[in-house]
């Protein structure tokens, strides 16, 4: 059967044009609606429906870091840390996640040395090791990446600054090989990503994106979702040639 698809990355101006166009094509599959993908997006917003969730059970806990977001201004943005209590050091994202000029904030006094807008996340110490989980429908696939290293308190009162980092996705490698440590390494618990992948497609209202997952150092089951993007590299998912054949077939026959 034929079906006929359409996939929108050209964000907002694609957003009216589509809107009419699903009104006039009523036939065509739609895999995602693009407003829904402008939400996560935004720093700001694409973590929301994570917090709200709240995810906790017998398998563990699923949180975001706590964040703050400065519009401008940033000669403010010490006092504004200070007033909401985040904890030292800060990751420092743009809000739009299309940039990747990210930094790590180790002292209070070189906050004012940020560009706003942005948003501030806690660091969360986690081995050094990511989780991306990639969701293509009712589909999840997990891979272990290399992410940043842990800041320990002494490195944190030797070096004060703040340091912009690369790219991280886009320098590790693959994690998957390395003999880890099995507290650093292990997977989630698989119940617990169904559980948030299957409540994040619903809120999202999205079929294809990725949640970049870590385990906060010293505990077994305490995750937090630090970014979730929009149609990821899905080149670099294992199999993923099978997982999106056997997506689009499930939509012709749910067409059917
Ligand atoms: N709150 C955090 N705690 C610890 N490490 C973090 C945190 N936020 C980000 N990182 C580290 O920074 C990296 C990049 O962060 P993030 O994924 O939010 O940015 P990005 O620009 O969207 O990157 P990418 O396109 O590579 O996913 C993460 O892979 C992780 O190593
Ligand atoms: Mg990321």
């Amino acid at each position: 059967m034929y079906l006929k698809t359409l996939l929108f990355s050209s964000l907002p101006l694609s957003l009216l044009y589509m809107k009419e166009y699903r009104l006039t094509h009523p036939d065509v599959t739609v895999l995602d609606p693009p407003d829904a993908i402008q939400n996560v997006y935004n720093r700001q917003y694409m973590l929301e429906d994570v917090a709200d969730l709240n995810l906790s059970d017998s398998y563990g806990k699923v949180g975001v870091p706590r964040q703050l977001v400065i519009e401008k201004d940033s000669s403010s943005i010490s006092d504004a840390v200070s007033k909401a209590g985040l904890r030292l050091p800060l990751v420092a994202k743009p809000l739009a996640a299309k940039s990747h000029e990210l930094s790590l904030a180790y002292d209070k006094f070189s906050l004012q040395m940020l560009e706003p807008p942005l948003v501030l996340q806690e660091f969360i110490n986690h081995g050094g090791i990511l989780f991306k989980v990639y969701i293509v429908g009712e589909a999840i696939k997990v891979v272990r990446r290399f992410s940043l290293p842990d800041v320990s308190k002494r490195e944190l009162s030797k070096n004060p600054g703040v340091f912009r980092f690369p790219r991280v996705s886009c320098a590790a490698a693959s994690a998957d090989e390395a003999d880890l440590d099995p507290c650093v390494g292990e997977l989630p618990p698989r119940p617990l990503l169904e559980k948030l992948a299957k409540e994040l497609r619903r809120r999202l209202g999205l079929r294809l994106f990725n949640l970049d997952i870590i385990r906060e150092l010293g505990t077994k089951d305490r995750f937090y979702v630090i970014d979730i993007n929009y149609f990821p590299g899905y080149g670099k998912m294992p199999e993923y040639e099978h997982i999106f054949t056997d997506f689009l077939l499930s939509l012709v026959k749910q067409k059917q």
